[in-house]
């Protein structure tokens, strides 16, 4: 050991420490299997063991999105933040990340459908929308618009995982996915959620080992 701080340098024996502490602390009783360590990540990416309270997985979410991202599904994020926290090496078949929120056809879409620009972004994602992963982290109003593109006979994709954070139309918008029923899903209620907490989800979808 060097310098005057005594602390733990090894990464692989700090995830170990983190997940043992989390499954000390968090009531997983409701989770088994793929979800038990889908709410396990989630909680490490925000650190607050009480989460699991909280989230909502609908029957057969952590075994539809699994297969779905070994079968190839392309991962369809709300947001760069999502898109970038996903750990590529853990996918399963070289899965496409897509983010359409950079696309310059973003800004006159958002102005023509008088929504916000990650609501419009969402538009760009019809073509690849059957069987995907979607994964919505940051915006209430993208969450609120896919479930609208539903309604309107946009293809189903796989699974979705709808856990925006904030004040405004997030544990609205959460609310109505799970209400909504058509697809297999993850949400957060209330207020907390998160690009990294999104990402953490897919990351522990993504492969068996931690
Ligand atoms: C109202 C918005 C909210 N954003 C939140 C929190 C965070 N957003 C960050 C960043 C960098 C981005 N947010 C945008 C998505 C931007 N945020 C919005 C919108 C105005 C509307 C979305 C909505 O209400 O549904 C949205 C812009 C839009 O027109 O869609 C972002 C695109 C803004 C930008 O940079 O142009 C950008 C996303 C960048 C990316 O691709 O990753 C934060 C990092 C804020 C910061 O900079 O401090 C933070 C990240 C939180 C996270 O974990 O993802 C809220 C709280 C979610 C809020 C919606 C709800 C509310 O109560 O206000």
């Amino acid at each position: 050991m060097s310098g005057r701080y005594d602390y733990e340098r090894d990464g692989a024996a700090i995830y170990r420490a983190s997940f043992a502490i989390i499954r000390a602390e968090a009531d997983l009783a409701r989770f088994s299997g793929a979800a038990e360590r889908v709410v396990v990540r989630m909680i490490h990416a925000c650190g607050m063991t009480d989460l699991s309270q909280d989230v909502d997985m609908s029957g057969g979410f952590a075994e539809a999105a699994a297969a779905a991202l070994r079968r190839g599904a392309p991962i369809l994020c709300d947001a760069r933040m999502v898109a970038n926290g996903i750990t590529r090496a853990r996918l399963p078949a070289g899965n496409e990340v897509v983010c359409t929120l950079d696309d310059p056809r973003v800004p006159a879409l958002a102005e023509k459908i008088g929504n916000t620009r990650t609501a419009a972004a969402m538009e760009l994602w019809r073509a690849r929308l059957a069987g995907s992963l979607v994964v919505v982290g940051n915006a209430p109003t993208a969450l609120f618009r896919l479930l609208e593109m539903l309604d309107e006979g946009a293809p189903l994709p796989a699974a979705i995982i709808g856990i925006p954070v904030g004040f405004v139309g997030a544990a609205e918008s959460k609310a109505a996915l799970a209400a909504d029923g058509r697809v297999p899903h993850l949400v957060v209620h209330g207020r907390r959620g998160g690009s990294a907490m999104a990402a953490a989800a897919v990351n522990a979808l993504a492969s068996d080992s931690e």
